[in-house]
């Protein structure tokens, strides 16, 4: 019986926390928002707000293949996805404030302090996950990156999140994931994590009910910081 409840214990506590990227580190969606409107406006395609803000978190080659699946365009997948990608990659290689979240940092610190490991999860290109991680300077708090590219099913499927845990070595049930996305979310919850979402108005209307926990901002990340069960530290 001891053991059932110190394994019960165990299962619930906190060993690894994964980060989203955009919209969770850096504020990047309403810059997203602006390139692919440009991209539907340049390829005819009418996408409304409420479809626009349903691919968020998703991987583009996700978003436009439920674009083209729609909208019936006559143009092939990899001529748009190229595209777009170029469009981003210049856009945001020239970008002169792409500057991490407020309070992000005092996050990754503690994290690190507590040696606790943490993964960057994101759905966006690897590249893009390389640049972001270097302009912010958040690149090295970061034990693993991770792309929705690298895994078969991308978010709202939970292969991200589980392949990320896995690489720490670290059971899905002990992962706190850190969220801006209805499709992130979902994700987390199906790998059977911890979540809390983070509503940032950037990141369009998103609907987080799944999260277990619900915040603004780092700032009140923090302050639910000691009401989490992050495991017994070593030091
Ligand atoms: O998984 P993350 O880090 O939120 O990344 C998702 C984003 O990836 C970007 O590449 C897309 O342009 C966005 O539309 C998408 O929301």
């Amino acid at each position: 019986m001891e053991d059932l409840i110190k394994s019960a214990r165990k299962a619930a506590s906190i060993e690894a926390v994964l980060f989203d990227m955009d919209g969770v580190l850096i504020d990047s969606e309403p810059i997203y928002f602006d390139i692919e409107r440009s991209s539907f406006n340049h390829f005819g395609v009418p996408v409304s707000e409420e479809d626009h803000h349903s691919f968020v978190g998703v991987t583009l080659e996700s978003m436009w293949e439920q674009i083209l699946d729609k909208h019936r365009i006559p143009f092939a997948l990899e001529q748009v996805l190229t595209y777009h990608k170029d469009n981003v990659m210049n856009i945001l290689s020239g970008h002169t404030e792409l500057t991490a979240m407020p309070q992000v940092e005092r996050w990754l610190s503690w994290l690190k302090e507590k040696q606790i490991p943490i993964a960057v999860a994101s759905s966006s290109p690897r590249p893009l996950i390389e640049l972001i991680m270097d302009k912010t300077g958040l690149g090295s708090y970061f034990d693993v990156w991770v792309s929705g590219e690298e895994v078969k099913h991308g978010k709202p499927a939970p292969d991200i999140f589980l392949h990320a845990a896995g690489l720490l070595g670290v059971e899905p049930s002990s992962c706190l994931v850190i969220e801006d996305s209805r499709n992130g979310v979902k994700a987390a919850k199906s790998a059977g994590m911890r979540c809390v979402g983070i509503q940032n108005p950037g990141s369009g209307n998103q609907d987080l009910s799944l999260a277990d926990h619900r915040v603004r901002n780092f700032e009140e990340l923090w302050a639910l910081k000691d009401s989490l069960p992050f495991a017994p530290f070593s030091s």
